[in-house]
C-alpha cells in the first residue's frame, strides 16, 4: 500500500496517511457495504438506514438474505457489494476471513471495519483485526464496534453505553469511521494503531471480570453461613431434644444467613483499605506498588459493596415477610396471652 507519512502527527511510526488522488479512498459518504447477512448484519443495517446511509450487503447467498433486510437495502453477492461502497463492515467470523481471499483484488484500497469478537481472552496469538490486515495488505483496515452488541444497534441512538473503540494504521481510514460512528450516533474512542485491536477485542470478554471474585466470595460465604446456621438452628436441637425445626429452613434460617454475608462483604470492603493503610504507612510511601492480591481486592470493592447491599435488601425483604408466617403469629399471639396472664395473676388477691 502506498502511503504519506505527514510531518509532526501520526502518534506512532506504524500509522499511515491515505495518498490523495485516484487511488485514494472516495468521498462515498452514503453508501457503505456490510459482508455477510447474519445477527450482526442485520442489526448494524438498521442503524445505517436510521442515520440517512445507503447499505450494500455482501452475501453468498443474496436471494434468501435479501428476506431478512428492508427492502431499500442492496443484497447481492460479494463482489458487487465490494464495488459499490468504499467503507465495507466485515461482518463474519474470523474463522472466515480466508473465504474472502478471492476477493483480495477488488478489496484493494477499501476500508475494511473489523467488527469481530472472540469466544476467550487472547485466544489467537494475533487480533483478528492485525490477521485481516495481513490477508489484505492493499487494505485499510480500522478495528471497532465490536463492544456494540447486535441488539444494542438495533436499540438505536438513545442506548447510554454507546462508546466504541476505534483504531488502525491509516490515520485517514480510522478518522474516516470515527466520523461514520459519530454519525451513527455512538461516541467514537481513538485507540490510535491497529495494535490496540487485541485490547479491543479483549474488552467485551472483561466487562463481567471485576465480579467474577467478589460473586464467588458472596456465595461461599453465604453457603458457610448458611450451612452453620442449619447445623446450630435445626441439627443440633433435632439430636439433643428431639425438636424437629426443618419448618424453619426457607426462611428463618435464609435470614439468618443473609445479614451476616452483608456485613462480611462490607467489612471485607473497608478492610482492603486499611490494609493498604498500613501498607503505606509501613514502607513509609504512598508510591509504591500494593502486592497484585492486594490491588486487585482493592478494585473489586465497589462489587463487594454493591452485593452487601444487595444481600442487605433481600434479608429487609424477608424479614417484613417473617410476620406473615403462621408460626409466627402464633408466637406473637402466644406472647400476649402470657403477657396478659401473667398481669391478672399478680393483679388477683393474695
Ligand atoms: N452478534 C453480535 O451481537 C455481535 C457480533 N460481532 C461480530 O460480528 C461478526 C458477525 O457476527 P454475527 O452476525 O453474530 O454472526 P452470524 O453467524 O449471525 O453471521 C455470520 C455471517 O457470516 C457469513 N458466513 C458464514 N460462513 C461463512 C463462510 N464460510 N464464508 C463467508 N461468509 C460466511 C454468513 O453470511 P452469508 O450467508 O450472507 O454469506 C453469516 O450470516 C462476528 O465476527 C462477531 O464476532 C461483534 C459484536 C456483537
Ligand atoms: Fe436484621
Amino acid at each position: 500500500m502506498e502511503s504519506i507519512t505527514m510531518i509532526g502527527s501520526p502518534k506512532n511510526a506504524h500509522e499511515t496517511f491515505l495518498p490523495n488522488g485516484t487511488n485514494g479512498i472516495k468521498e462515498d459518504k452514503t453508501t457503505v457495504g456490510i459482508l455477510g447477512s447474519g445477527d450482526f448484519a442485520k442489526s448494524l443495517t438498521i442503524r445505517l438506514i436510521r442515520c440517512g446511509y445507503h447499505v450494500v450487503i455482501g452475501s453468498r447467498e443474496p436471494k434468501c438474505a435479501a428476506d431478512f433486510f428492508p427492502h431499500v437495502v442492496d443484497v447481492t453477492h460479494h463482489e458487487d457489494a465490494i464495488l459499490k461502497a468504499s467503507i465495507i463492515f466485515v461482518a463474519i467470523h474470523r474463522e472466515h476471513y480466508s473465504s474472502l481471499w478471492d476477493l483480495k483484488h477488488l478489496l484493494a484500497g477499501k476500508i475494511l471495519v473489523d467488527v469481530s469478537n472472540n469466544m476467550r481472552v487472547d485466544q489467537y496469538p494475533e487480533s483478528n483485526a492485525e490477521y485481516l490486515s495481513s490477508l489484505f495488505p492493499d487494505c485499510y483496515v480500522v478495528k471497532g464496534f465490536n463492544v456494540v452488541s447486535a441488539w444494542a444497534l438495533q436499540l438505536g441512538p438513545k442506548d447510554a453505553s454507546s462508546q466504541v473503540y476505534i483504531c488502525s494504521n491509516n490515520v485517514q481510514a480510522r478518522h474516516h469511521v470515527i466520523e461514520l460512528a459519530r454519525q451513527m450516533n455512538f461516541i467514537p474512542i481513538d485507540m490510535g494503531t491497529l495494535s490496540s485491536s487485541r485490547e479491543i477485542e479483549n474488552l467485551p470478554l472483561r466487562l463481567f471480570t471485576p465480579w467474577k471474585g467478589p460473586v464467588v466470595i458472596a456465595i461461599s460465604l453465604a453457603t458457610f453461613f448458611f450451612i452453620y446456621s442449619f447445623v446450630r438452628d435445626i441439627i443440633h436441637p433435632y439430636f439433643k431434644n428431639q425438636q424437629s425445626d426443618f419448618y424453619k429452613i426457607p426462611i428463618e434460617i435464609v435470614n439468618k444467613t443473609l445479614p451476616v454475608v452483608a456485613i462480611t462483604l462490607l467489612s471485607l470492603v473497608y478492610l482492603a483499605g486499611l490494609l493498604a493503610a498500613a501498607h503505606q504507612l509501613y514502607y513509609g510511601t504512598k508510591y509504591r506498588r500494593f502486592p497484585p492480591w492486594l490491588e486487585n481486592w482493592l478494585q473489586c470493592r465497589k462489587q463487594l459493596g454493591l452485593l452487601s447491599f444487595f444481600f442487605a435488601v433481600v434479608h429487609v425483604v424477608y424479614s417484613m415477610c417473617l410476620p406473615m408466617r403462621r408460626s409466627e403469629r402464633y408466637s406473637y399471639l402466644n406472647a400476649a396471652y402470657q403477657q396478659v396472664r401473667w398481669q391478672c395473676q399478680s393483679s388477683a388477691p393474695t
